[in-house]
Protein backbone atom coordinates (compact mmCIF):
# COMPACT_ATOMS: atom_id res chain seq x y z
CA UNK A 1 0.00 0.00 0.00
CA UNK A 2 1.43 3.72 -0.48
CA UNK A 3 2.46 5.65 1.98
CA UNK A 4 -0.02 8.20 2.92
CA UNK A 5 1.02 12.07 4.01
CA UNK A 6 -1.12 13.98 6.29
CA UNK A 7 -0.23 17.85 6.62
CA UNK A 8 -2.43 19.32 9.50
CA UNK A 9 -3.09 19.14 13.04
CA UNK A 10 -0.27 16.00 14.43
CA UNK A 11 -1.45 17.14 17.86
CA UNK A 12 -4.93 16.02 17.40
CA UNK A 13 -3.28 12.37 15.98
CA UNK A 14 -1.48 11.69 18.66
CA UNK A 15 -3.77 12.71 21.59
CA UNK A 16 -7.16 10.79 20.14
CA UNK A 17 -6.58 8.45 17.36
CA UNK A 18 -3.29 7.04 18.82
CA UNK A 19 -4.98 6.50 22.43
CA UNK A 20 -7.03 3.91 20.23
CA UNK A 21 -4.14 1.88 19.24
CA UNK A 22 -4.22 2.49 15.25
CA UNK A 23 -2.08 5.08 15.64
CA UNK A 24 2.01 4.39 16.35
CA UNK A 25 4.91 6.26 16.12
CA UNK A 26 7.07 4.64 13.75
CA UNK A 27 10.64 3.50 15.84
CA UNK A 28 12.55 3.85 12.48
CA UNK A 29 11.62 7.42 11.97
CA UNK A 30 10.58 10.85 14.25
CA UNK A 31 8.79 12.43 12.43
CA UNK A 32 6.87 8.88 10.89
CA UNK A 33 3.35 7.51 12.36
CA UNK A 34 2.07 3.94 11.47
CA UNK A 35 -1.76 3.73 11.04
CA UNK A 36 -3.41 0.40 11.09
CA UNK A 37 -6.82 1.30 10.85
CA UNK A 38 -9.69 -1.41 11.47
CA UNK A 39 -11.85 -0.47 8.64
CA UNK A 40 -12.52 -0.50 5.93
CA UNK A 41 -15.08 2.04 5.69
CA UNK A 42 -14.82 5.37 3.34
CA UNK A 43 -17.03 7.68 6.04
CA UNK A 44 -13.90 6.89 8.64
CA UNK A 45 -12.23 8.98 6.13
CA UNK A 46 -13.99 11.49 5.58
CA UNK A 47 -14.23 12.04 9.71
CA UNK A 48 -10.54 11.74 9.43
CA UNK A 49 -10.15 14.63 6.67
CA UNK A 50 -12.81 17.00 8.72
CA UNK A 51 -10.71 16.54 11.96
CA UNK A 52 -7.48 17.19 10.25
CA UNK A 53 -7.86 19.42 7.32
CA UNK A 54 -6.40 18.71 4.35
CA UNK A 55 -5.62 15.46 3.70
CA UNK A 56 -3.85 14.62 0.52
CA UNK A 57 -5.21 11.58 -0.71
CA UNK A 58 -8.13 9.01 1.00
CA UNK A 59 -6.08 5.59 1.62
CA UNK A 60 -8.48 2.89 0.97
CA UNK A 61 -8.43 -0.07 3.44
CA UNK A 62 -9.83 -3.49 2.48
CA UNK A 63 -11.59 -5.60 4.89
CA UNK A 64 -9.38 -8.84 6.54
CA UNK A 65 -10.23 -12.25 6.30
CA UNK A 66 -10.58 -12.78 10.59
CA UNK A 67 -10.08 -16.40 11.83
CA UNK A 68 -13.48 -18.44 12.08
CA UNK A 69 -13.72 -21.10 14.70
CA UNK A 70 -15.24 -23.89 12.56
CA UNK A 71 -14.53 -26.01 9.36
CA UNK A 72 -12.83 -24.74 6.46
CA UNK A 73 -13.96 -21.56 5.10
CA UNK A 74 -16.11 -20.93 2.03
CA UNK A 75 -14.03 -20.15 -1.06
CA UNK A 76 -14.01 -16.13 -2.13
CA UNK A 77 -16.08 -15.47 1.31
CA UNK A 78 -13.95 -13.16 3.75
CA UNK A 79 -16.25 -13.44 6.91
CA UNK A 80 -19.45 -15.22 7.53
CA UNK A 81 -21.64 -13.54 10.01
CA UNK A 82 -24.14 -15.90 11.40
CA UNK A 83 -27.73 -13.12 11.93
CA UNK A 84 -29.60 -15.19 14.63
CA UNK A 85 -32.78 -14.91 16.93
CA UNK A 86 -34.18 -17.48 19.09
CA UNK A 87 -37.96 -16.52 18.71
CA UNK A 88 -39.51 -15.91 14.98
CA UNK A 89 -40.92 -12.54 13.74
CA UNK A 90 -38.10 -9.96 15.59
CA UNK A 91 -37.36 -8.88 12.37
CA UNK A 92 -34.12 -11.60 11.89
CA UNK A 93 -34.28 -10.95 8.11
CA UNK A 94 -35.08 -6.92 7.68
CA UNK A 95 -31.79 -6.80 9.94
CA UNK A 96 -29.93 -8.82 7.76
CA UNK A 97 -30.81 -6.93 4.54
CA UNK A 98 -30.60 -3.72 6.01
CA UNK A 99 -27.25 -4.40 7.61
CA UNK A 100 -26.21 -6.39 4.10
CA UNK A 101 -27.05 -2.82 2.24
CA UNK A 102 -25.60 -0.38 5.29
CA UNK A 103 -22.03 -2.56 4.55
CA UNK A 104 -22.47 -2.59 0.59
CA UNK A 105 -23.34 1.24 1.21
CA UNK A 106 -19.78 1.88 3.09
CA UNK A 107 -18.24 0.31 0.98
CA UNK A 108 -17.71 -3.67 1.48
CA UNK A 109 -18.31 -6.44 -0.72
CA UNK A 110 -21.51 -8.80 0.45
CA UNK A 111 -23.35 -11.65 0.22
CA UNK A 112 -26.53 -13.04 1.92
CA UNK A 113 -27.43 -16.78 2.31
CA UNK A 114 -30.81 -17.52 3.22
CA UNK A 115 -30.66 -20.31 6.10
CA UNK A 116 -34.15 -19.65 6.96
CA UNK A 117 -35.44 -22.76 5.40
CA UNK A 118 -38.66 -22.78 6.60
CA UNK A 119 -40.02 -19.23 5.85
CA UNK A 120 -37.33 -17.65 3.40
CA UNK A 121 -38.03 -14.27 2.89
CA UNK A 122 -34.79 -12.67 1.18
CA UNK A 123 -36.02 -13.36 -2.44
CA UNK A 124 -39.15 -10.62 -1.35
CA UNK A 125 -36.84 -8.27 0.79
CA UNK A 126 -34.33 -7.77 -1.95
CA UNK A 127 -37.24 -7.25 -4.52
CA UNK A 128 -35.91 -10.74 -6.64
CA UNK A 129 -39.26 -13.11 -5.74
CA UNK A 130 -39.91 -15.02 -8.33
CA UNK A 131 -36.24 -14.98 -9.70
CA UNK A 132 -34.17 -18.31 -10.13
CA UNK A 133 -30.43 -18.68 -9.96
CA UNK A 134 -28.65 -19.02 -13.25
CA UNK A 135 -26.06 -22.28 -13.65
CA UNK A 136 -23.01 -22.08 -16.24
CA UNK A 137 -21.86 -25.97 -15.74
CA UNK A 138 -25.17 -27.33 -14.41
CA UNK A 139 -23.27 -28.18 -11.45
CA UNK A 140 -22.93 -25.08 -9.69
CA UNK A 141 -25.04 -21.80 -8.62
CA UNK A 142 -24.51 -18.30 -9.91
CA UNK A 143 -26.01 -15.91 -6.88
CA UNK A 144 -28.81 -13.35 -7.53
CA UNK A 145 -27.70 -9.61 -7.09
CA UNK A 146 -29.66 -6.84 -5.59
CA UNK A 147 -28.88 -3.57 -4.12
CA UNK A 148 -25.07 -4.61 -4.43
CA UNK A 149 -25.85 -7.60 -2.41
CA UNK A 150 -25.46 -11.01 -3.90
CA UNK A 151 -27.90 -13.68 -2.76
CA UNK A 152 -28.68 -17.07 -2.40
CA UNK A 153 -32.18 -18.70 -1.04
CA UNK A 154 -33.78 -22.10 -0.75
CA UNK A 155 -37.05 -19.47 -1.31
CA UNK A 156 -35.31 -19.16 -4.92
CA UNK A 157 -35.83 -22.92 -6.29
CA UNK A 158 -39.06 -23.80 -4.82
CA UNK A 159 -42.58 -21.71 -4.78
CA UNK A 160 -43.04 -19.39 -1.99
CA UNK A 161 -45.95 -20.82 -0.51
CA UNK A 162 -44.46 -24.63 -0.25
CA UNK A 163 -42.32 -24.10 3.15
CA UNK A 164 -39.67 -26.89 3.53
CA UNK A 165 -40.87 -29.97 5.80
CA UNK A 166 -37.28 -31.44 5.80
CA UNK A 167 -36.30 -32.67 8.66
CA UNK A 168 -33.29 -31.66 10.59
CA UNK A 169 -30.53 -33.76 9.25
CA UNK A 170 -31.73 -32.77 5.56
CA UNK A 171 -32.58 -29.64 6.12
CA UNK A 172 -28.68 -28.92 7.07
CA UNK A 173 -27.61 -31.55 4.10
CA UNK A 174 -29.59 -28.91 2.15
CA UNK A 175 -28.45 -25.80 3.73
CA UNK A 176 -24.48 -26.53 3.20
CA UNK A 177 -25.83 -27.56 -0.12
CA UNK A 178 -26.86 -24.32 -1.19
CA UNK A 179 -23.47 -22.56 0.71
CA UNK A 180 -21.03 -24.70 -1.05
CA UNK A 181 -22.72 -24.93 -4.31
CA UNK A 182 -23.11 -20.85 -4.98
CA UNK A 183 -20.41 -19.47 -7.05
CA UNK A 184 -19.61 -16.63 -4.33
CA UNK A 185 -18.09 -13.43 -6.07
CA UNK A 186 -14.92 -12.59 -3.33
CA UNK A 187 -16.98 -10.89 -0.35
CA UNK A 188 -15.59 -8.83 2.13
CA UNK A 189 -18.58 -10.57 4.70
CA UNK A 190 -21.51 -13.18 3.66
CA UNK A 191 -24.88 -12.38 6.03
CA UNK A 192 -26.46 -15.73 7.12
CA UNK A 193 -29.74 -15.17 7.65
CA UNK A 194 -30.51 -18.38 10.21
CA UNK A 195 -33.45 -19.76 10.94
CA UNK A 196 -35.21 -19.13 13.88
CA UNK A 197 -35.08 -21.09 17.18
CA UNK A 198 -32.28 -22.88 19.06
CA UNK A 199 -33.04 -26.56 18.11
CA UNK A 200 -30.95 -28.92 16.54
CA UNK A 201 -30.72 -27.77 13.16
CA UNK A 202 -29.73 -24.30 14.29
CA UNK A 203 -27.13 -25.94 16.68
CA UNK A 204 -25.63 -28.12 13.42
CA UNK A 205 -25.74 -25.09 11.32
CA UNK A 206 -23.85 -23.20 13.67
CA UNK A 207 -21.51 -26.09 14.24
CA UNK A 208 -21.08 -26.93 10.67
CA UNK A 209 -20.59 -23.79 9.18
CA UNK A 210 -17.62 -21.86 8.90
CA UNK A 211 -18.85 -19.21 11.03
CA UNK A 212 -16.76 -16.16 12.15
CA UNK A 213 -19.06 -15.09 14.16
CA UNK A 214 -22.95 -14.11 15.34
CA UNK A 215 -25.00 -11.37 16.21
CA UNK A 216 -28.45 -11.41 18.06
CA UNK A 217 -31.93 -9.88 16.91
CA UNK A 218 -34.54 -9.39 19.67
CA UNK A 219 -37.53 -6.97 20.45
CA UNK A 220 -37.53 -5.77 23.89
CA UNK A 221 -40.43 -8.33 25.18
CA UNK A 222 -39.50 -10.23 28.04
CA UNK A 223 -40.68 -13.47 25.95
CA UNK A 224 -38.19 -12.62 23.27
CA UNK A 225 -35.33 -11.40 25.45
CA UNK A 226 -35.48 -14.90 27.36
CA UNK A 227 -35.54 -16.48 24.23
CA UNK A 228 -32.22 -14.35 22.76
CA UNK A 229 -30.40 -15.26 25.92
CA UNK A 230 -30.97 -19.22 25.23
CA UNK A 231 -29.38 -17.88 21.36
CA UNK A 232 -26.63 -16.50 22.84
CA UNK A 233 -26.09 -19.84 25.10
CA UNK A 234 -26.06 -22.03 21.81
CA UNK A 235 -23.58 -20.01 20.08
CA UNK A 236 -21.30 -19.70 23.53
CA UNK A 237 -21.63 -24.18 23.21
CA UNK A 238 -20.68 -24.30 19.90
CA UNK A 239 -17.30 -21.89 20.11
CA UNK A 240 -18.92 -19.00 17.77
CA UNK A 241 -18.21 -15.65 19.50
CA UNK A 242 -21.14 -13.41 19.45
CA UNK A 243 -20.53 -9.80 18.49
CA UNK A 244 -23.44 -8.25 20.07
CA UNK A 245 -27.63 -7.82 20.40
CA UNK A 246 -29.35 -6.33 18.07
CA UNK A 247 -32.92 -4.54 19.50
CA UNK A 248 -35.45 -4.34 16.59
CA UNK A 249 -38.58 -2.45 17.07
CA UNK A 250 -36.87 -0.75 20.35
CA UNK A 251 -38.74 2.40 20.31
CA UNK A 252 -41.76 4.40 18.23
CA UNK A 253 -40.95 8.26 17.42
CA UNK A 254 -44.65 9.73 17.13
CA UNK A 255 -44.40 11.65 13.89
CA UNK A 256 -46.70 14.49 15.47
CA UNK A 257 -44.88 15.38 18.38
CA UNK A 258 -41.56 13.57 18.08
CA UNK A 259 -42.37 11.55 21.64
CA UNK A 260 -40.32 7.97 21.72
CA UNK A 261 -42.81 5.40 22.80
CA UNK A 262 -41.48 1.99 24.17
CA UNK A 263 -43.88 0.05 23.03
CA UNK A 264 -42.70 -3.10 24.18
CA UNK A 265 -41.27 -1.98 27.45
CA UNK A 266 -37.71 -0.42 28.22
CA UNK A 267 -34.00 -1.36 29.63
CA UNK A 268 -34.47 -5.30 28.36
CA UNK A 269 -31.62 -5.68 26.10
CA UNK A 270 -30.13 -3.34 28.29
CA UNK A 271 -30.24 -5.96 31.34
CA UNK A 272 -30.12 -8.97 28.16
CA UNK A 273 -26.20 -7.15 27.53
CA UNK A 274 -25.43 -6.58 31.19
CA UNK A 275 -25.95 -10.17 32.11
CA UNK A 276 -24.14 -11.56 29.08
CA UNK A 277 -21.52 -9.61 28.96
CA UNK A 278 -22.21 -8.77 25.57
CA UNK A 279 -22.47 -5.44 23.80
CA UNK A 280 -25.93 -3.99 22.70
CA UNK A 281 -24.91 -2.76 19.48
CA UNK A 282 -27.69 -1.00 17.89
CA UNK A 283 -31.65 -0.42 19.12
CA UNK A 284 -33.40 0.26 15.81
CA UNK A 285 -36.81 2.19 16.19
CA UNK A 286 -40.23 0.52 14.93
CA UNK A 287 -40.33 2.49 11.55
CA UNK A 288 -43.02 2.25 8.98
CA UNK A 289 -39.46 3.28 5.82
CA UNK A 290 -38.49 0.00 7.06
CA UNK A 291 -41.73 -2.06 6.59
CA UNK A 292 -42.49 -0.31 3.58
CA UNK A 293 -38.71 -0.86 1.80
CA UNK A 294 -38.99 -4.84 3.19
CA UNK A 295 -42.18 -5.37 1.38
CA UNK A 296 -41.57 -3.74 -1.93
CA UNK A 297 -37.86 -5.26 -1.88
CA UNK A 298 -36.09 -1.59 -1.89
CA UNK A 299 -33.11 -0.54 -0.20
CA UNK A 300 -33.40 1.24 2.90
CA UNK A 301 -30.02 3.01 2.17
CA UNK A 302 -31.62 4.90 -0.43
CA UNK A 303 -33.85 6.48 1.83
CA UNK A 304 -33.07 9.85 3.96
CA UNK A 305 -34.56 8.58 7.57
CA UNK A 306 -32.83 7.50 10.86
CA UNK A 307 -32.96 4.00 10.31
CA UNK A 308 -30.48 4.07 7.29
CA UNK A 309 -28.02 6.05 9.57
CA UNK A 310 -28.71 3.72 12.22
CA UNK A 311 -27.82 0.71 10.11
CA UNK A 312 -25.07 2.61 8.89
CA UNK A 313 -23.35 3.05 12.01
CA UNK A 314 -23.89 -0.71 12.72
CA UNK A 315 -22.50 -1.91 9.82
CA UNK A 316 -19.25 0.15 10.97
CA UNK A 317 -19.63 -0.83 14.67
CA UNK A 318 -19.47 -4.28 13.38
CA UNK A 319 -16.86 -4.55 10.75
CA UNK A 320 -14.36 -2.75 13.90
CA UNK A 321 -15.56 -5.34 16.81
CA UNK A 322 -14.81 -7.71 14.39
CA UNK A 323 -11.24 -6.93 13.63
CA UNK A 324 -10.72 -6.07 17.28
CA UNK A 325 -12.29 -9.63 18.73
CA UNK A 326 -10.00 -11.04 16.25
CA UNK A 327 -6.80 -10.01 17.90
CA UNK A 328 -5.22 -9.30 14.06
CA UNK A 329 -3.59 -6.54 12.71
CA UNK A 330 -4.66 -4.86 10.01
CA UNK A 331 -2.01 -3.81 6.91
CA UNK A 332 -0.47 -0.77 8.47
CA UNK A 333 0.13 2.26 5.84
CA UNK A 334 3.11 4.49 6.70
CA UNK A 335 2.44 8.15 7.83
CA UNK A 336 4.57 11.08 7.86
CA UNK A 337 3.78 14.47 9.88
CA UNK A 338 5.21 16.85 7.28
N1 LIG B 1 -37.81 -2.00 12.60
C1 LIG B 1 -38.93 -2.35 11.97
N2 LIG B 1 -39.92 -1.45 11.75
C2 LIG B 1 -41.06 -1.81 11.13
N3 LIG B 1 -41.32 -3.05 10.68
C3 LIG B 1 -40.37 -4.00 10.87
C4 LIG B 1 -39.13 -3.69 11.50
N4 LIG B 1 -38.38 -4.83 11.52
C5 LIG B 1 -39.12 -5.78 10.93
N5 LIG B 1 -40.30 -5.30 10.53
C6 LIG B 1 -41.40 -6.03 9.89
O1 LIG B 1 -41.74 -7.13 10.75
C7 LIG B 1 -42.07 -8.28 9.99
C8 LIG B 1 -41.19 -9.48 10.42
O2 LIG B 1 -39.85 -9.19 10.05
P1 LIG B 1 -38.84 -10.32 9.56
O3 LIG B 1 -39.47 -11.17 8.49
O4 LIG B 1 -37.57 -9.66 9.26
O5 LIG B 1 -38.73 -11.19 10.90
P2 LIG B 1 -37.95 -12.56 11.13
O6 LIG B 1 -37.48 -12.53 12.53
O7 LIG B 1 -36.94 -12.78 10.09
O8 LIG B 1 -39.15 -13.57 10.96
P3 LIG B 1 -39.02 -15.18 10.78
O9 LIG B 1 -38.44 -15.68 12.03
O10 LIG B 1 -40.43 -15.60 10.57
O11 LIG B 1 -38.15 -15.42 9.59
C9 LIG B 1 -41.89 -7.88 8.52
O12 LIG B 1 -43.14 -7.50 8.02
C10 LIG B 1 -40.97 -6.68 8.58
O13 LIG B 1 -41.17 -5.79 7.49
Amino acid sequence: MENQVFRHQPEYWSTTIEQSGWLTRDENNPNGWVFAPPFFCPQVYAYIHEQLGEVRYSPKVSARALKGKNQTPVKGVKNMLAVSSAKGGVGKSSVTVNLATALAKAGARVGILDADIYGPSIPLLLGLEGAQPESNDGKTMEPLVAHNVYANSIGFLQPPEEAAIWRGPMASKALMQLLAETNWPDLDYLLIDMPPGTGDIQLTMAQQMPVTASLVVTTPQALSLRDAHKGISMFFHVDVPVLGIIENMSYYVCSSCGHRHRLFGEQGAEMLSQATKLPLLAKLPFDQNVNVCNEKGNDLQQLDCPSAGIYLSLAEQLSTRLYFNSGERAEPIAVEVL
